[in-house]
């Protein structure tokens, strides 16, 4: 059987609190790797006859925690990731020191990732125009207007069918009417620049931070003949680009989105339009905000389970 371990870098006061998210969104079992364990412990203090230990011989963290839960085959670990990182950073709320945060995924034994992928993961139309198909099942379009992207995850997010996804989907669908120039920020497996492509966008940027999606990203572009032409790089959101897109969209964290606004206004062409995802719902009011704070007009706001989506024009008269 194999497993994705999903481990999350944080403090020694979280790691209860830890491992109880990972329990409930699905673990069967974690295990802590707690610095603090370790700090009490001098050379020479055990052994009942005389024998003593040497924790500096032990391999152990020198600082933090690290809590990992261990899911099963049947949970698709990437597309929980967020909402895991999301649960550990409101610890704050609670008086817990969240620490660093950083979540990742890896499987363990021996059995490939898109193995398990091919188990649950099958056509699915996410929006009225666009279906997601694996790359390895063959299908055939219902009607004209279906556009069809395929996909082959690897571990990069972005299958099509988390809510945060699909509201973006759901936003180009609307947005795009022909040739429009589109930056898509933390592109993972490069299905939002897909889609776009696929909609009639016409020149294409997209950027990722983590080289594994850059690589999943271009991967999935070369599995669609008809959304050839997107440059894919390493990029930390809009750090160093200076252009006028008339369509900037991004599916991250909120947190992450924040210092993404002013790019996206400055990067942005008059008139043009900011579509924005990955906001859990008590943090959409910030959101909200922070965009209406920058002088952009919210058009448009959907939900979807506790995901908020939104479309945000650059006003064509800027003051
Ligand atoms: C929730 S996934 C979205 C993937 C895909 N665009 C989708 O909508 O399904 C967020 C992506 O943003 C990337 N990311 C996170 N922080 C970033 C940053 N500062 N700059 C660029 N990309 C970032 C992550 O590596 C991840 O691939």
């Amino acid at each position: 059987m194999d497993w994705t371990a999903v481990k999350v870098i944080t403090t020694s006061e979280a790691v209860e609190a830890v491992s109880y998210i990972l329990t409930d969104e699905g673990a069967q079992g974690v295990q802590i790797e707690d610095a603090a364990d370790f700090q009490d412990l001098h050379k020479g203090k055990y052994g009942n006859r005389g024998e003593f230990i040497d924790p500096s011989s032990i391999p152990h963290r020198q600082s933090g925690a690290a809590v990992t839960g261990y899911f099963p085959q049947d949970i698709f670990v990437p597309e929980l990731l967020p909402t895991i990182h999301q649960r550990v950073a409101k610890l704050s709320d609670y008086g817990l020191n969240p620490g660093e945060n950083k979540v990742s995924a890896e499987v363990v034994d021996n059995q490939k990732w898109a193995t398990v992928w091919q188990k649950y993961y099958h056509p699915l139309r996410v929006t009225n125009q666009l279906t997601i198909v694996p790359q390895w099942e063959a299908y055939h379009p219902e009607d004209q207007r279906e556009k069809l992207i395929y996909l082959d995850p690897g571990m990069a997010f972005g299958t099509g069918t988390h809510p945060t996804t699909r509201l973006m989907l759901e936003a180009l669908e609307k947005v795009i009417t022909g040739n429009e120039y589109v930056i898509d920020v933390g592109t993972g497996s490069g299905v939002l620049s897909i889609a776009a492509k696929l909609l009639g966008a016409g020149k294409i940027d997209a950027y990722d931070i983590d080289e594994v999606a850059v690589n999943s990203a271009k991967k999935n572009l070369a599995l669609n003949p008809d959304a050839q032409g997107v440059h894919v790089g390493i990029n930390s959101l809009l750090d160093g680009i200076h252009t006028q897109a008339d369509i900037v969209v991004a599916n991250i964290l909120a947190e992450v989105i924040v210092p993404l606004i002013l790019q996206a206004y400055v990067n942005l062409r008059p008139g043009g339009k900011f579509l924005v995802s990955g906001i859990i719902d008590d943090k959409a009011s910030l959101i909200r905000r922070k965009l209406r704070e920058q002088g952009f007009i919210i058009e448009d706001e959907q939900q979807m389970k506790d995901w908020h989506g939104m479309i945000a024009s650059k006003p064509i008269e800027v003051k």
